[in-house]
């Protein structure tokens, strides 16, 4: 991704914004563009970049090479820079940015006022924005008479009541009590939709709730990027596959459904969407993303994995242990049958989630019942077998 030259100040003229640009006292190079009326999240481990992202659309970095545009508008490159305060790009962040002195409703006021809208004009939409958010009664309270959701709420009012070009969020809900986020995730769903947004999240359902697409940043680059579905139906890191919920498997490709992990376990699935002609129907010459010896990825939902007592030796039926590569007759229906020690159990009521680490230490999690986790006794360091039918794998090419 960083092999092309960064952007000419005249590229991502297109969209409503469009990173392309470094900061190299960070490590940080991103690219990525969102399409007016769209909402993007940009996801991923700590460190990765995202609120350098976020301050670099904002206007409170500015990048040292490549160029930043809004709405075509080149509006940072090393040598031109529009100030935050000259973009059309509000912020809402994790604790809402009220002044302390104004009440709600002049507080919704002052962006349009600073504007140069009229005092009238402005308190009026001022009005018509507490109302939309649910907070036409608080107008007179002055934030510290709010609490964390009213004052989010009034936030978000105060950000829409200068007709942003592009609205920020930062973690908008991770601030907020538990019983609180939900109304105010779906004031903001309802609120936003339609407009061009870009927010920094670590939340899944905000992935679902409030977003169209999402890049992710992994070490200061964007590694991945797509439809949300796509991408977390698709996830190409382990840090998508933990958002999407799911393991995530690499290997080789050895057949149309079969993978071979660096372990040695045979990963056995089915290929979403796939026509099953590459392995052996491919033209001599033509160039398959699924073709014996590529990579692969293999995805598996943690409701799938069942958890069974290491399997022992050879048995009468001629049967093997998994750790010499043979599955037991048994269980040859649910065909993939591998060796793991458990690493981690996280009980949470009748469900425990088991994180077990293959051999080659990839991890896979399992949800199982309390009960049966007692009933193995399952801990860290016990070895197991981890047994999931191919139906509940899905195989794609690794991108
Ligand atoms: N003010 C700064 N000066 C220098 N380096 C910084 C500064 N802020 C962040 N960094 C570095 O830039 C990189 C990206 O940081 P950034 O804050 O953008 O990550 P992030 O994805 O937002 O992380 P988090 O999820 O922890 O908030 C990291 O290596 C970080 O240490």
């Amino acid at each position: 991704m960083t092999e092309r030259p960064l952007a000419e100040p005249s590229a991502g003229a297109a969209a409503a914004a469009a990173l392309d640009c470094r900061v190299s006292d960070r490590d940080v190079e991103l690219r990525f563009s969102v399409s007016a009326g769209r909402r993007l999240a940009i996801v991923g481990p700590n460190g990765a970049g995202k609120t350098t992202a976020a301050d670099l659309l904002a206007g409170h970095l500015r990048p040292d090479a490549g160029a930043v545009h809004l709405h075509g508008q080149l509006v940072s490159s090393p040598g031109l820079h529009v100030p935050a305060h000259r973009r059309r790009v509000v912020s809402l962040e994790q604790r809402p940015a009220l002044l302390p002195h104004l009440t709600a409703l002049h507080n919704v006021a002052y962006g349009p006022r600073s504007r140069g809208v009229r005092r009238r004009p402005a308190l009026d939409r001022a009005r018509t924005e507490l109302e939309a958010v649910g907070c036409g009664d608080l107008a007179d309270r002055r934030p510290h008479e709010l609490s964390g959701g009213q004052a989010q709420r009034v936030a978000l009012a105060r950000a829409l009541a200068v007709d942003p070009e592009l609205v920020l969020l930062d973690e908008p809900l991770a601030a907020l009590d538990v019983e609180v986020a939900p109304g105010i995730r779906r004031l903001l769903a309802d609120r936003l939709t339609g407009r061009t947004v870009v927010m920094v999240t670590h939340d899944p359902l905000d992935l679902w709730a409030l977003a169209d697409d999402v890049v992710v940043v992994s070490g200061g680059r964007a590694v991945q990027s797509g439809t949300v579905e796509g991408v977390l139906t698709r996830p190409g890191s382990d840090f998508a596959a933990r958002l999407a919920g799911v393991s995530l498997l690499e290997g080789t490709v050895v057949d149309d459904d079969e993978v071979h992990t660096p372990g040695g376990d045979t990963v056995t699935g089915h290929r979403p969407g796939a026509r099953y002609e590459d392995v052996s129907g491919a033209e001599p010459g033509e160039v398959s993303d699924w073709a014996p010896g590529t990579r692969a990825i293999a995805t598996i939902d943690p409701r799938a994995v069942a958890v069974h007592a290491a399997y022992g030796p050879a048995d009468e039926a001629g049967a093997g242990s998994p750790a010499d590569g043979v599955v037991p007759r048994s269980l040859s229906s649910p065909r993939n049958a591998w060796p793991a020690r458990v690493v981690e159990l996280a009980p949470a009521g009748a469900l425990t989630r088991v994180t077990a680490e293959l051999r080659d230490g990839q991890r896979v999690d399992a949800e199982v019942t309390s009960r049966s986790a007692a009933e193995l006794a399952l801990a860290p360091g016990v070895d197991v077998t981890l047994v999931v039918k191919a139906a509940q794998v899905a195989l794609y090419p690794r991108s």
